[in-house]
Order: C-alpha cells, then structure tokens, then sequence
C-alpha cells in the first residue's frame, strides 16, 4: 500500500512542478503579447494589440492546438478506474487497492441479477475530516443499488469523502458501477476486475476497446483476477484463452515482460497487463500505476514543450520579418525616390522641350482624325428643330463631340511616345509604394496618390476615381476655351452636311502650334505640381517608416533579449521534466574534459543508449542560463545530422550543492522527486545528455595522432558540418579545434552550439574564440561568413599539425592587440610545407571582407581533391611535414 501512495506522492510534486511551468509560460506569453505591436503569435503582421487578450487564448491559439489536453493532464486529478461486469470483482480489487473492506462484494446471486436495479458507480476522495478506513463504516448493497427513480447510473455517483493515505495527493478511485463509464474524465488508470472463473464477456471486451479507442484515454489496461480461493488450484488453460482475447483485441499481455522493457516502451506506446493474481502481483500493479502516472507526465511535459518551442518558432519568424523590414523598408525608399525622379524628369523634359514634337503629334492626330470626326458629326443624332436655340445646341454638341474624341486620341498617342510610362515601368514604382505605404492610411496625401497624379496627368486619363479631374477632363476645357474663339457659322438646316461643316469649321480654326504650347505648359504646370506632392507625401512616408524602424528594431531587441530567452528557459525546463520522468537522472562515471562554463562527464547508459556524455554547467547568472537554454532549443530544433553531435536530452538539477542524484533506473526516486519539485529559485545545474565522443581534434593534433589525409577528412567534415547549420539558418559562432569532437574512426562532428544562433536572432554581440574572430565582428554586423573565418583559421593548424599559435599571432601580447592586429589584416604565417592549395583556400576563408569569403558549399569540392591527392600520395609529402612552428601555447587565445 505504502508503495502506491509513493507513487502519487511523487506524481504530484513533478505535476506541480510541470504546474509552476505552465503558469509561468502563460505570464511569459502575456508579456510578450503585450509588449508587442504586433501579434507574436504570428509570423505575418497583423498589426492588431493583442493585450487584451487573456493568456490562456493566446495560448489556445497556438499551433499545434493543446491546450485542452494539457489543462486536463495538468489540472484533473488522476483516477483510478476499476470496471469491468463483475460486481464482485469490481469490489474486490477496490478494496485490495484501499487495503480495506469499504465495499461489500456481493453475492453470486446478486451477481446474476439482472433484472434488479443496476449497481452505480461510487468515487472516493480524500477528505481530511471524514473517517478513514479503519474507522469508516462499510457500505453495502443497498447503498450500491441505484435508486428506484434514477435511470441513469453514470449520473448518479456516490460520493464518499474518506481521510485515505492513498487519496491523500489528489488521487480519486473511481469504481465503475454496472452503466457505461467510458466517459470517466481522464487521465485514468484503468484497471479491470475480471473474476476467476471466467474470460472476458462480450461486453467487456466491447467496453475495453471503446476505451482505448478514446483519443483522451490512457493506451494501457491492467486486467487484474482476485487471488483463487486457498483449495483451488490455478487453471491455466482459462488464463491463456484470456491471453488469447487480449490478443485479438490489441492488448497483448506483457506479464511476461521484464519492467525495464515496460519503462523504455513508457516514451512509445504503453502495454497493456495481464495480473493474474492481484494479491500476489502487488508489485507488478504499483509497477503499472507508476507507469501510467509517468505517461500522464510525459504527455503534459510534451504538450507545454510542443507550445514553448512552437512560441520560439514564432519569435524567430517574427525576428526574421522584422530584420527583413528593417534591410528592405529604406531600400525601397531610395528605389522610388529614384524611379519617380526619372519619371518627372522625362515628363518635364516632354513637357518642356519638346513643344515642337507635340505640335506634330497633335497636327498628325488632328489630320488623320479629320475624316472620322467630319463623319462622326454628320452623323450624329439631334432631337430637335431648325429654330436658333435649336441650332446653338446642336453645334454645341457637335463639339463636345470633337474635342473629346480629339482629346482621348491626342492623349494616346502622348502617351505612346513617352516609353517611360510603360505598365511595367510604372507598375513596379506604383506596387513598391503602395508596398511601403501599406495599411498607413495616409489617404489622398500619400505618394502612391501623389504617382497617379503625376501619371495621370501624363496619359490624361482618368487613372483614379477618387481624383475626381482628370487631365482628359481640363484638355476638353482646353479646347473649348480656344474654340470659342472661332467664328460660328450659322445654318438654317441642320442636316449631316450643316453638321459636318461645323465640325470641319472648327478644325480648320484650331491651330496645332497653339494647341500643343498649351498643352505643353498645361501637362509642365501639373506635372511639377504633382511631382511636389509626391516629395511631401515621400518626406511624411520617411518619417512615418523611421518611427516604424524604431519600434521595430525595440520589438526586435526585446524578442531577442527577454521573450525568446525566457521561453527557451521554460521550454528547457519541461523538456526536463520529460527527459527526467522517462529515463531518470543520468549517473556520472568519469570527467572526461572541461570548458569554460562547464565539466564534461562520461555515462554508462542513459535513456537506452550507451555510453553518453553528460555536460554539467551551473549557469552563474542569468544572461548564462537564457544562453544555454537558448542552445539547447537551437539544437534540439535541428534534426540529427552526421556531422553535428547529438543532443539526447537535458535533465534540471535544482537541488544542485544540496540535493541527491537519483538511481537512473527510469523511474523517479524520492530524490529526483526532491530535485525535480525543488524551488526553482535554487541555483541549478543543468546536465546536457549527448552522444559520447572521442578525443577533440584540438587533442588529437596536439598528440599527432592523424595522419594529413586524416585531418583533411576532418576539415570536409567540419565544413559539411557548418554547411548544414547554415543550410537551417543557424551560424555556429565558436567554430575551433575544442569544438570539433572525433568519433573512434576519427571522423568529425560540431559541438558546442553556445553561440549558435539563426542569423535574426543575433544581437552582434562579440562572442567566440579571440584567434578565431573576423574583423567584422567587432562591429557586431557580421553573417555567417564568421564561420567560414573561423574555418580559416582552423584550417591553418589542420595543416600546420600543431596547437601552437601561429608566430603572427603569438606575438600579440593580449587579446586586444591580437584584435587590433587582425583588424590591420594580420593573419597566421604561411609555412614551409604548406602546398599552394591549401594556403589558398585558408587565405580565401580568413579574407577580411566577407562577401569575398567562399561559401561552405564552395570550398567543400577543393577539399575533396584535396583529400583524394593526399590519400593517393606518399606518406611524407604534402603537409605532412608541416611541423610545429616555433612559439609557445597562448591558452586563451585559443
Ligand atoms: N560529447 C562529448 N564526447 C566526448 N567528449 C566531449 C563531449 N563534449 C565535450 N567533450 C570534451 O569536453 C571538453 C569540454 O567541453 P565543453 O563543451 O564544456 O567546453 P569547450 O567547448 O572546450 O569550451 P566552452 O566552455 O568555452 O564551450 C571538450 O573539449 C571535449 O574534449
């Protein structure tokens, strides 16, 4: 009994702490919802506050969708289900549970009575105030039988409050009764009472499949038999038929099984149990409890982990867009200031200089429309009579007519001749300012309005409804001031002959040469007007979009620094609680290297594999803790590749100088519990698991232990390495000889992701190994071209075969002036033995503008050929005999 109150106890001190995690996540993301303008749980801007949000939608909102779930495992208490047909059985297992006889266990005539009113469920929790078990009077039968006026039995539980050690953390016991209880709120432990005597009923077997098949029950069933009765003897044939039915109902028996296999299938899928003897089996049914307590606590460790690193994903969308923003919003500017600035340019010199173009392009247009517009007069249709009135409107029609057609035709063909006011052209201008313009309301005042203008009054069309006058529409105006300059010829009959003088009357009075100096300095007048507009509204753009940059680079800033880090910290604490829960605090075996923040512990088996290495740092404040937190996210995040060490998991200690470490065996013993459910306050060590190496290559060439064949096969390794990181968006920052670890056939793989971080995320600070800095990175602008220096670099003692610094460098006295000699372009002394090849490609790598530097992809077919020339070469050539410069080992330069 006592086993099984351990296993609740240890339950709720690890739902707790799993508690305190997700109550922290929802304050984490309640602070950066309101402290963003912008909706951080997506990538694209909505621009919408969402502060007023409660935080357990935002939450809610997340994808994948789970928070529901997780509020059940996290807030619901687990309860032990008992079911099955058996009354009896049902009982008797209940009572073996609370180690008492609280529930009468029947008769077999009551049994069989099915015609009698039906058995209802009845659930046990604790209450301190009510009697416990010794004292507590036994229930019977009638208490049991539903009453006469309640058709449902799931509905009318009986509720019996009982100051039991077993429900004293929260656990329930729920005793089905004989209605359907497949509704029972999880998480559940399931246990089924069967009798002795038989297998499963059809309608047991139904019952178990219904419950598995509910997405939110628990994945295992402990089928348990009361103990025979003393003379009986076991009957073996009735126990296999019942293994033959779990069988075909997907349940196969794992009574069989070893508990260690149980425990690893934990992570996976659970196993259903078949107990023959529940008395007996006492062990084998608190085994199964722990287990499926365990699931509960790994499955809510995932769900807040699934959310944790899908908040992550979104700050690091978001920090993407952001610096998108930031690079191409002043670019943009520029390329519209430019593009309209061509454009007025060619509109002022049309309008300016090229008066006698227009005056032919409108005598052209006025000559080859004559005929048509002589015709469309003739014909055109007047209702009315032949008195003066009558006459006035008509002629006044018949110009309308005229002067629009002329006016339409003449715009075309300026436009035409204009090749800047192309679609394309203006298009591209028209799209980027709408694009920088987008959603900042600025109206009739904006540029995107201010370039209608200016193009409208070029095509003279109607290019916006909104503009309400058009160019076509002042041109028209045009016209007709000058045509009502010519004399009227007045005509008793207006027939299509009197029609077509008038419009032939009124050509003949319209002068190209005036025409075209109007329109000239018409289109001039509006254009510059148009061109004003557009710097004013370029001008209010500008400072809106600096404002806009400001905010943005703020927004940046705080994702970096306090959203994503504080996150990561939690996301790195749930993955522990995971991590702990499935495969238990991890047993140190030997030190095996040290860091800087850290001790390096080798393992004999942890979480089914091993050995494994173990990196046990105590993050000494904050900023450290966020950091690491951060790596591990950015490395649990990459999926596994052959070049890059494998991180296996990460267990919190934060009983770290205080408390115990546990016995590693899968479960969790009382001071991992200690651990686990420690204040968070407590200063902590965290234990990275990865995959155990062998030496790093920072040793390996310190004790000349590879051949140069060898070490070119690690540089293409650590370049393939590098290559993969930045494939995913990632820059290492730390690539050096400590930081490459070799397996047992010397091949190479990165570690040491401390610094790595998507190129967004990356705030410029200064961080790395001082030999292996570029330039640039003192200004913090720098990409992930500082790999490729840092490869440089390594290169260099790749083919030197030494640890020691380089003579160029070994004369700087401290790190500052190691810094400021680089920066002067100083970098490591060519050696004797190096070929061109290789001298070359380092030199390509450590070139101090980055863009000149090759890519990882570029220089990965170098060293290939490389590698295959030294592979087919004797053994002494090459750089083989490279040879330890003279000098001394400046340790933290490296
Ligand atoms: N997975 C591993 N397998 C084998 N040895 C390892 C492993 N990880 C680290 N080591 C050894 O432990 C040493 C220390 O590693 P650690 O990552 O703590 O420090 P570092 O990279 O040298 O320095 P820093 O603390 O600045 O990152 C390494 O140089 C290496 O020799």
């Amino acid at each position: 009994m006592a086993s099984l109150n351990a296993e609740f106890y240890k339950f709720n001190s690890c739902i707790n702490q799993l508690r305190r995690i997700y109550k922290e996540t929802l304050t984490a993301f309640l602070d950066a919802s309101n402290s963003s303008s912008i909706d951080f749980l997506h990538s694209e801007s909505s621009g919408a506050l969402v502060s007023d949000r409660p935080p357990r939608e935002i939450f809610a909102r997340l994808e994948p969708p789970v928070e529901a779930e997780l509020q059940q495992l996290l807030h619901q208490p687990p309860t032990l289900l008992v079911f099955g047909q058996s009354r009896c059985a049902r009982n008797h297992l209940a009572n073996h549970l609370l180690h008492c006889c609280l529930l009468p266990l029947g008769t077999s005539a009551n049994e069989d009575d099915a015609d009698g009113p039906a058995w209802r469920p009845v659930r046990l929790r604790f209450s301190a105030a009510s009697p416990t078990a010794a004292t507590a009077a036994a229930l019977d039968e009638a208490d049991l039988r539903l009453p006469p006026d309640c058709g449902d039995s799931t509905a009318a539980v009986l509720e019996v409050p009982l100051n039991h050690p077993l429900l004293r953390d929260g656990a329930e016991l729920l005793v089905a009764g004989d209605g359907d209880f497949t509704a029972a709120v999880p998480p559940l432990i399931c246990l089924c009472a069967l009798p002795r005597e038989r297998c499963l009923t059809p309608a047991e077997a139904r019952d178990l499949q219904q419950l598995l098949s509910t997405a939110a029950a628990p994945s295992a069933v402990l089928i348990a038999r009361p103990p025979p009765p003393p003379a009986e003897s076991a009957n073996p044939q009735l126990a296999e038929r019942l293994r033959g039915q779990l069988r075909e109902l997907g349940l196969p028996d794992t009574a069989e099984a070893k508990e260690e296999a149980a425990t690893a299938a934990l992570g996976t899928s659970a196993t259903s149990e078949l107990l023959d003897d529940f008395q007996a089996g006492w062990p084998r049914l608190v085994a199964f409890v722990r287990r499926a307590l365990q699931r509960i606590l790994v499955r809510a460790a995932v769900l807040l982990n699934q959310a944790h690193c899908a908040a992550l994903n979104n700050f690091i969308l978001l920090a993407f867009d952001l610096s998108r923003d930031l690079m191409v919003t002043p670019r943009k500017i520029q390329f519209a200031q430019r593009q309209e600035q061509q454009l007025f340019d060619s509109l002022c010199e049309v309008a300016d200089s090229k008066q006698e173009e227009m005056r032919q392009l409108v005598a052209a247009t006025l000559s080859g429309m004559r005929e048509s517009l002589l015709t469309a007069a003739a014909e055109h249709q007047f209702a009315g009579g032949g008195s003066d009135g009558d006459c006035r409107r008509c002629e006044f029609e018949i110009r309308e007519l005229v002067m629009s057609r002329l006016g339409v035709a003449i715009g075309e063909q300026l436009v035409r001749s204009v090749s800047l006011f192309r679609d394309a052209y203006a298009g591209t201008l028209t799209r980027c300012l709408e694009g920088l313009e987008d959603g900042d309301g600025c109206g009739d005042c904006s540029a995107t309005e201010a370039l209608r203008r200016i193009i409208s009054a070029a095509y003279q069309v109607e290019v916006t409804a909104r503009s309400g006058s058009s160019y076509a529409r002042s041109f028209r105006d045009l016209l007709r001031e000058l045509a009502g300059s010519l004399p009227w010829a007045s005509a008793p009959k207006l027939d299509a002959s009197w029609r077509r003088r008038v419009a032939s009357d009124m050509l003949d009075g319209l002068s190209d040469q005036r025409l075209a100096r109007h329109m000239c300095a018409h289109l001039s007048e509006r254009i510059r007007a148009a061109h004003e507009a557009f710097l004013v509204a370029m001008r209010r753009l500008e400072e809106r979009k600096s404002a806009r940059t400001r905010a943005c680079e703020e927004q940046r800033d705080r994702i970096r620094c306090r959203h994503a880090p504080r996150i990561a910290r939690l996301a790195l604490e749930s993955a522990s609680v995971r991590d702990m829960t499935l495969y238990g605090m991890p047993q140190f075996s030997r030190e095996i290297g040290r860091g800087q923040y850290g001790i390096v512990y080798s393992c004999d088996s942890w979480g089914g594999r091993s050995p494994v290495a173990i990196k046990s740092v105590v993050p000494p404040d904050d900023k450290h803790w966020n950091d690491l937190a951060l790596e591990f996210y950015y490395t649990q995040q990459l999926p596994p590749h052959e070049r890059i060490v494998p991180v296996l998991g990460v267990v919190t200690n934060y009983a770290y100088g205080g408390g115990g470490v546990g016995s590693g065996d899968g479960g969790l013993t009382d001071s991992e519990i200690c651990v686990l459910g420690a204040s968070a306050a407590a200063s902590p060590e965290i234990l990275i698991i990865s995959e155990l190496m062998g030496c790093d290559l920072h040793r390996a060439i310190q004790f000349g232990s590879l051949s140069f064949a060898a070490r070119l096969q690690v540089a293409c390794d650590v370049v393939e390495g590098i290559r993969f990181l930045h494939s995913r968006g990632l820059v290492h920052r730390d690539v050096k000889l400590k930081n490459v670890l070799l397996d047992r056939r010397s091949r190479a793989k990165l570690t040491d992701l401390g610094f790595c971080k998507p190129h967004a995320m990356m705030s410029g600070s200064i961080v790395g190994t001082p030999i292996h800095m570029p330039p640039e990175l003192f200004t913090g602008n720098y990409d992930s071209s500082v790999d490729v220096y840092a490869f440089g670099i390594l290169f260099w003692y790749v083919c030197a075969d030494t640890v020691r610094l380089p003579h160029n460098f070994e004369q700087c006295s401290s790190k500052d002036a190691l810094w400021s000699s680089v920066k002067r372009g100083v970098r490591p002394e060519r050696l004797p033995a190096f070929t061109d090849q290789c001298w070359d490609l380092m030199r390509h790598c450590w070139d101090g503008l980055p863009d000149r530097r090759p890519l990882p992809g570029d220089l990965l077919p170098t060293l290939q050929a490389l590698l295959a020339e030294a592979r087919a070469a004797p053994a002494s050539s090459a750089c083989q005999a490279g040879g330890p410069p003279s000098g001394h080992l400046v340790s933290d330069l490296l």
